[in-house]
């Protein structure tokens, strides 16, 4: 039977939490609760557009090295983005000495002189140009240890997932950046910190080290199991027996941890990917966690040995029993120019660099269906 009564609604009131503590002031632009009713907003479109409100006036230009046809291409560059553009250009000092061996006439090219210039560098420059491969914007990225520029990422290596725009149309492109709006991809980045003897009273915390792509936990050259102990904010997640642990953006996860056995994830949804290097179980699946947590993997003082992080491929650090890594998203994303938009220029990397799905259409029936 049914009760005819109305029944009153009991009312609510939702609050956030941050970091443990309650707060109304929270800003969250997605939930309403009006009247007692939780709704979400539209969502309309992450795509970010770019328009200068006064000319860029400096450009930096980072190259592959060891390549002639990028050596070749930089000097073009740089020789039109004077003349044409009227532009001041930053190389690394390594291309400033190739230019200048070429010809005393690149000697307006500026560069810097020690880590303490590169520091100052994205208060100095507008654009970030790239010439190379992912290798080569995942280089551009290190160089920013805070805010960075935006940068036009030019292909010249063979797979290219961050590097939409081809060389050969570079006059083309450059000229529609100058000039603006671009669509622009907002890259996360991690920030990693390795702790050392973590169960110290007293705590010396590294320089944080960001990564665009991922940070690796593995077993090094050791032949045992990696035994980590991972924390998510103050949950136990895991214990990692195998190779090793990939912690990525959403960028990277086209790159290791694909290989790994991770999800494609389209570069603005926001999270952060946990995904094992050929654990020792069954049932070890990848998982894929909210932005806003701080993970934590910690060498338990049992471990039968060292493990080891490297950080989007490099500069690899030894991490001992007690030592641990923290992990949370950086506050300074990396700005990358979009050929058409993000959701364009992701489908097109995956369909061109990797083949995504690709399999022959199956041939339709050649007589006529019975209905
Ligand atoms: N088994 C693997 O797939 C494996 C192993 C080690 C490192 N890597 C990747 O290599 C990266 C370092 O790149 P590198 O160019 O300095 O080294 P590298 O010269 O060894 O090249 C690694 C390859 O990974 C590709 N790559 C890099 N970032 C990518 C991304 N976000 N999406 C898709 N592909 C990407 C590059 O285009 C290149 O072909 C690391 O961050 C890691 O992700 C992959
Ligand atoms: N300006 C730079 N200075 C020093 N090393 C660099 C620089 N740019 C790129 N590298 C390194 O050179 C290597 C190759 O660069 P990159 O991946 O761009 O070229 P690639 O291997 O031809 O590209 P792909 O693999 O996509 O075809 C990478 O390990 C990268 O970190």
């Amino acid at each position: 039977m049914v009760n005819n009564k109305i029944m009153k609604k009991a009312s609510f009131k939702l609050s956030w939490r941050c970091k443990g503590e309650n707060s109304d002031q929270h800003k969250h632009d997605i939930v309403y609760f009006e009247r007692g009713n939780i709704t979400t907003a539209e969502r309309s479109s992450k795509q970010i557009s770019l328009k200068w409100e006064s000319p860029p006036q400096t450009v930096v230009i980072l190259t592959k090295p060891n390549s002639n046809s990028v050596q070749i291409l930089c000097a073009q560059m740089v020789r039109w983005l004077r003349e044409q553009k009227k532009l001041n250009i930053y190389v690394e000092p390594r291309v400033r000495a190739e230019l200048l061996t070429e010809s005393s006439y690149f000697s307006f090219v500026q560069t810097w002189k020690d880590e303490k210039e590169i520091l100052l560098l994205h208060t100095k420059v507008d654009l970030v140009v790239t010439l190379g491969g992912d290798g080569t914007v995942l280089w551009a990225a290190s160089i920013f240890k805070g805010p960075v520029p935006p940068i036009v990422p030019f292909s010249l290596g063979s797979l290219g997932f961050m590097t939409p725009f081809h060389s050969e149309h570079y006059k083309d492109y450059l000229d529609s950046v100058l000039r603006g709006p671009i669509s622009i991809t907002l890259r996360n980045r991690l920030q990693c910190h390795v702790i050392r003897d973590a169960a110290k009273n007293e705590i010396e915390i590294e320089d944080p080290i960001l990564v665009l792509n991922e940070v690796t936990i593995d077993r090094g050259i050791s032949s045992y199991l990696t035994n980590l102990e991972c924390y998510c904010d103050n949950s136990f997640v895991t214990c990692v027996q195998g190779d090793g642990l990939i912690l990525s953006t959403t960028s990277g996860s086209t790159a290791y941890s694909l290989a790994a056995g991770g999800s494609m994830v389209h570069p603005q949804v926001p999270g952060i990917l946990f995904t094992p290097i050929c654990p020792h179980s069954l049932s070890f699946r990848p998982l894929i966690l909210p932005e806003h947590v701080t993970l934590r993997v910690q060498i338990p003082f049992n471990s039968r040995s060292p493990a080891w992080a490297s950080f989007d491929g490099k500069d690899r650090k030894q991490l001992a029993p007690g030592d641990a890594l923290v992990c949370s998203m950086a506050p300074w994303p990396v700005p990358t120019a979009c050929q058409v938009d993000s959701t364009d220029d992701f489908f097109r990397s995956i369909h061109d660099g990797l083949h995504w799905n690709l399999r022959k259409t199956q041939s339709s029936f050649d007589v006529p269906l019975d209905v």
